[in-house]
């Protein structure tokens, strides 16, 4: 479903992720994993299109992304969470769910606005599938409570809701598990597994290892921004490479 190939991005001297390729494929749970400065965001980043690589391509079901913006990329059916948490906190959790409709909402609000007749459907719409967005995370109760009122792991739910109503095929989360009780993770590898379950795919950056041993179908470790191994979560305690890397001994 989505096809890197030979991804380089470098800044001035340095080289942040060097000639990377994988693929990942519908419906499975792919992990990039490494130590801090292995370059993990900024392949997020490149395949988000907030950083234009340097060489190599990536292609989401056979289209090429080059040269797209963040916005053209998100409107292919990719969306993306932030390391420090895209909740606005004074919103209600529903509100934040629609603001991932935010373009047709804003032409609904028009509409309205204009009197337009079906606009105010799609606004009743687009509120029942958020609702019911937030019920398949188990957070449906919170749906007119103030965003900032809410653990990080229900806010993370949140976010991974706003990117399903925004009608993401593909959902890239960077370590979403920061701040998360062991019970909070635990919730969101269910959330993330019933996601799968019924086709979406997620790309992961984690460096948790409950979540990520629990979640993920492949793991790809980097080192440097090098590819280093690639396997599924029950070969990757015993990659001599991947030990070498988090242990500094094989
Ligand atoms: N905009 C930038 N300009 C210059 N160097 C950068 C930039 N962004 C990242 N780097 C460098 O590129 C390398 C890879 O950084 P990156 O943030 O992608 O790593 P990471 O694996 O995500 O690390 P972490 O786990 O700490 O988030 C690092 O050496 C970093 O300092």
């Amino acid at each position: 479903m989505l096809e890197v190939r030979n991804l380089t991005v470098k800044f001035a001297g340095l080289t942040a992720v060097d000639d990377l390729s994988f693929t990942v494929n519908q419906g499975e749970v792919f992990t990039l994993m490494g130590p801090n400065g292995a370059g993990k965001t900024t392949a997020f980043n490149a395949i988000g299109g907030f950083v234009r690589p340097t060489a190599g391509h990536v292609a989401l079901r056979g289209q090429s992304m080059a040269g797209m913006s963040p916005a053209q990329v998100a409107a292919l059916g990719i969306r993306r969470t932030f390391q420090n948490n895209g909740i606005l906190r004074e919103m209600s959790v529903l509100e934040n769910v629609l603001t991932g409709l935010e373009l047709s909402t804003r032409s609904s609000f028009w509409g309205c606005a204009l009197g337009a007749p079906g606009s105010a459907r799609a606004e009743r719409d687009a509120t029942r599938r958020a609702r019911e967005m937030l019920g398949q995370m188990d957070i449906a109760g919170l749906a007119d409570r103030p965003a900032g009122d809410l653990s990080f792991g229900q806010q993370r739910l949140v976010e991974i809701a706003r990117a399903m109503v925004a009608g993401a095929e593909l959902i890239m989360l960077d370590e979403p598990a920061v701040g998360l009780s062991p019970g909070e993770r635990l919730h969101l590898g269910q959330v993330l597994r019933e996601l799968t379950a019924k086709g979406m795919t997620v790309l992961l950056v984690e460096h948790v290892q409950d979540l990520v041993m629990a979640v993920s179908d492949q793991i790809l470790v980097l080192n440097y921004g090098k590819k280093i191994a690639q396997c599924p979560p029950s070969e990757v305690r015993n990659n001599k490479d991947v030990l070498e890397v988090y242990l500094g001994h094989a």
